[in-house]
């Protein structure tokens, strides 16, 4: 059976990691007989510039349909103004596939430990993962205006949409070292104290995972001081978004990490964490391994083909042990060379049905 993969290949350095990425998915694909159909859709400020509006109909339709989605990166100045901006139409497609929970890995490997701006003995060896709320919190909230003199965002959070995305962070944590931090502003915020108690009532379901509680600032600072503390953070749409980045930057680069997010049912998406980096499109040097990373999260969770994704892993590792790494990582190589070291990766390692080198 033919697997049916939307490509909505995003704006700026959107179509350059893209294309790095789906170079990859091909290589790795030939080795291991995957079949696959890649269905392209307007999205995000391209589908402004083509149809008016930043998530038509058909692509939210197209994506429904599919086994999975992938996604690299939207918006940027061209659209800032725009009536809808690309964010909009983000928002919606994950809203409108149900999407609730966004998960967001951290690892600092030992071929990655060089490069993050912490300590070694400090960030060596983290190995998190953030459970990010991604369909409601104040991204959503109504209402929401802004006038001449004032505006107002709303934080609203109800109880089944808590119970469902503290559920995920528990099953994760099963499947991992059983922790759950769960981060908040409860000595401020309603919603967080909320939160708290969905947990509280959820936590006997899962007696085998120890939970604690941390505020958003405190733990801000323990990402970069003290990572090796966190297994899974549960925490809402905002917070996640914030310290996602941050957390990426332990890692060495933002440029690195990739995303899923999933629904009750229906297809997963499969995002790069990052934007569409304006400052960068065109040059060249955009990291590709957000996007690979987010194709080998895809062919693991979602067409369990495990040893297809284990093979794109070790040749992200090994292009990064033989230092074959672009700007943001401190390296020099181009966005093409890098996606070239990684498939002469795959084509060398000892894949099934060995075919031919075809970078
Ligand atoms: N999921 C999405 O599509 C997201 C879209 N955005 C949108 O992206 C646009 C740009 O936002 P920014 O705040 O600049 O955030 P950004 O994440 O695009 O860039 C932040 C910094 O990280 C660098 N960077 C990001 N990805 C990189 C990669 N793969 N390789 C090397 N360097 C990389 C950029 O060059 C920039 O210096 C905005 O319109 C924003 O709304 C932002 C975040 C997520
Ligand atoms: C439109 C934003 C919420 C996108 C973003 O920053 C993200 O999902 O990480
Ligand atoms: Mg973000």
């Amino acid at each position: 059976m033919t697997n049916r993969i939307v490509v909505l290949k995003g704006d700026y350095i959107g179509p350059e990691i893209m294309a790095a990425g789906l170079k990859v998915l091909r290589a790795a694909a030939e080795h291991f007989d995957f079949d696959y159909d890649l269905i392209e859709e307007p999205f995000g400020g391209e589908a402004i510039d083509k149809v008016g509006e930043p998530l038509p109909q058909t692509t939210v339709e197209a994506a429904k349909n599919a086994d999975a989605v992938l996604l690299s990166a939207i918006g940027g100045p061209k659209w800032d103004n725009a009536p809808k901006r690309p964010e909009a139409g983000l928002l919606s497609i994950r809203k409108q596939m149900g999407l609730y929970a966004n998960i967001r890995p951290t690892r600092v490997t030992k071929q990655l430990k060089q490069y993050s701006p912490i300590e070694n003995e400090i960030v060596s060896g983290t190995d998190f993962v953030i459970v990010r709320e991604l369909t409601s919190g104040i991204y959503f909230g109504e209402p929401r205006w802004q006038k001449a003199d004032s505006a107002i965002d709303t934080t609203v959070y109800r109880r089944n949409e808590v119970q469902r995305i503290a559920r995920t962070a528990f099953d994760m944590a099963m499947k991992r070292r059983k922790h759950v931090t769960v981060v908040d502003k409860a000595n401020v915020l309603a919603t967080s104290k909320f939160w708290r108690q969905i947990v509280g009532e959820i936590q006997p379901e899962y007696p085998d995972v120890t939970v604690d509680y941390m505020y958003v600032d405190a733990t801000a600072m323990n990402i970069v001081s003290h990572p090796k503390h966190f297994d899974v953070i549960l925490t809402d749409n905002m917070f996640g978004d914030i310290l996602s980045d941050q957390a990426a930057a332990i890692t060495g680069s933002l440029g690195m990490i990739p995303s899923m997010s999933v629904g009750q049912s229906g297809p997963n998406l499969y995002e790069p964490i990052h934007g569409s980096a304006p400052d960068i499109a065109g040059k060249h040097i955009a990291n590709p391994i957000s996007m690979i990373n987010s194709i080998s999260m895809m062919l693991r969770y979602t067409f369990d083909q495990f040893k297809m994704a284990d093979v794109i892993d070790r040749a992200v590792s090994q292009t990064i042990e033989d230092h074959f790494i672009t700007r943001d990582l401190g390296g020099d190589e181009t966005t093409e060379a890098t996606t070239k070291h990684i498939i002469k990766s795959i084509n060398r390692q000892e894949a099934p049905r060995y075919v031919k080198d075809n970078v």
